[in-house]
């Protein structure tokens, strides 16, 4: 459904874009992920067409190339984070017009919008006018306006960036029952991680104009294969050392200070001698026995989070943070030793700069 490939893109000296291929097949969620400035909008712009490219191998929609075609012109529709409605429209006139100015009939395009807007559950509110209509009303008007036209791709800019935190689960899980029921290609954009890995099929994680990593939300999740990758989905413990041997999917490791641990290697492209992290969720980490394998341990902090407690352990290789999210079992000074699963613990080669 959607096919780009090596596309570049500079703002007079920026280099927004530099070669990035992505592709989404039909009906797929895919999320572009990155902080601010890493280029995920100006990738949604050249795709709908508001941004012509520096360059660009291929860049086709449905099928259809699309290098020259015009915005209005490209099968593809976007939702822009500040909704973007007409004020003076009330809501089912805001979702009918882009039916009308294809030339639907008004009767035709009223009734398309009425079952657009009880697709997104506000059929009754109709005959609002914008004015009178929460955050994530108009959010929801935005969404049937987009879809009410079927474009084979629609494109989401932080849709719900500014909705409260509670108001944003609530939408996520709406937006993902809207796309299953469509059936339709959606390219979404987010900086949250966590938004990223509820609702996509596949995330593309993207760093200073260029894709980082890209797969299923549970690859990045548990196997990061940069320490950009771990330290963005979260990863609390990355630690520094090196390789000494790999035995199938595991990998031994010397981390800084000499202690000798093992994890998952995130790739099979490393070898033993080559500098590595290792990277563990504080919440897999937890006190071990004396004969198992892990690091020697002591307590110096511990943070009360309501939810859960965090700990901090000095061990060989650093401070280490562990999670506690069954209250505090741990009384201070209790920890001895830590360890963690090695599937918990993933390996992957150290990029300098
Ligand atoms: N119109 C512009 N003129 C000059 N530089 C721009 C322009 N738009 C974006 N940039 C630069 O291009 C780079 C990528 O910007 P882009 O808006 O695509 O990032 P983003 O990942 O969408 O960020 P955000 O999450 O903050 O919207 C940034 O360095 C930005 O400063």
């Amino acid at each position: 459904m959607l096919e780009v490939s090596n596309v570049v893109h500079k703002y007079g000296r920026v280099t927004a874009l530099s070669d990035v291929s992505l592709s989404a097949a039909k009906g797929e969620f895919l999320t572009i992920l990155g902080s601010s400035g890493s280029g995920k909008t100006t990738m949604l712009r050249v795709i709908s067409g508001l941004e012509t490219p520096y360059s660009v191998n291929r860049l086709r929609i449905g099928g259809e190339d699309v290098v020259g075609l015009p915005a209005a012109k490209r099968n593809c529709t976007t939702v822009f984070q500040n909704y973007a409605l007409f004020p003076h429209m009330n809501v089912i006139e805001n979702v009918a017009y882009g039916l009308r100015i294809r030339g639907r009939t008004a009767q035709d395009s009223t009734a398309e919008a009425k079952r657009a807007l009880e697709m997104v559950q506000l059929g009754a509110k109709a005959d609002r006018s914008i004015g009178q209509l929460s955050g994530g009303e108009r959010q929801r008007v935005a969404l049937a306006r987009a879809v009410v036209t079927r474009p084979a791709i629609l494109l989401l800019d932080e849709p719900l960036g500014a909705l409260d935190e509670r108001l944003r689960q609530d939408m996520q899980l709406e937006l993902m029952e809207l796309q299953r029921k469509l059936g339709m290609t959606f390219i979404y954009i987010t900086h949250s991680q966590e938004e990223a890995l509820t609702m996509s099929d596949r995330v593309v994680l993207m760093k200073h104009g260029r894709i980082e990593q890209s797969g299923a939300p549970l690859d990045l999740f548990d196997r990061p294969v940069t320490r950009f990758a771990a330290d963005f989905m979260g990863y609390e413990n990355i630690l520094d050392g090196k390789l000494l041997r790999k035995d199938g999917e595991i990998g031994e490791v010397e981390l800084v200070g000499g202690a000798v641990v093992r994890g998952t290697l995130a790739t099979s492209d490393i070898q033993p001698g080559g500098a590595i992290n290792l990277a563990i969720r504080a919440e897999r980490i937890g006190p071990v026995a004396a004969d198992e394998d892990g690091l020697d341990a002591t307590l110096s902090n511990r943070v009360y989070r309501g939810k859960y407690t965090d700990m901090m352990v000095e061990t060989k290789a650093g401070t280490l943070r562990l999670r506690s999210w069954h209250g505090a079992p741990n009384e201070k000074g209790a920890i001895s030793r830590v360890g963690w699963k090695l599937s918990d613990a993933v390996i992957f080669p150290e990029h300098k700069g």
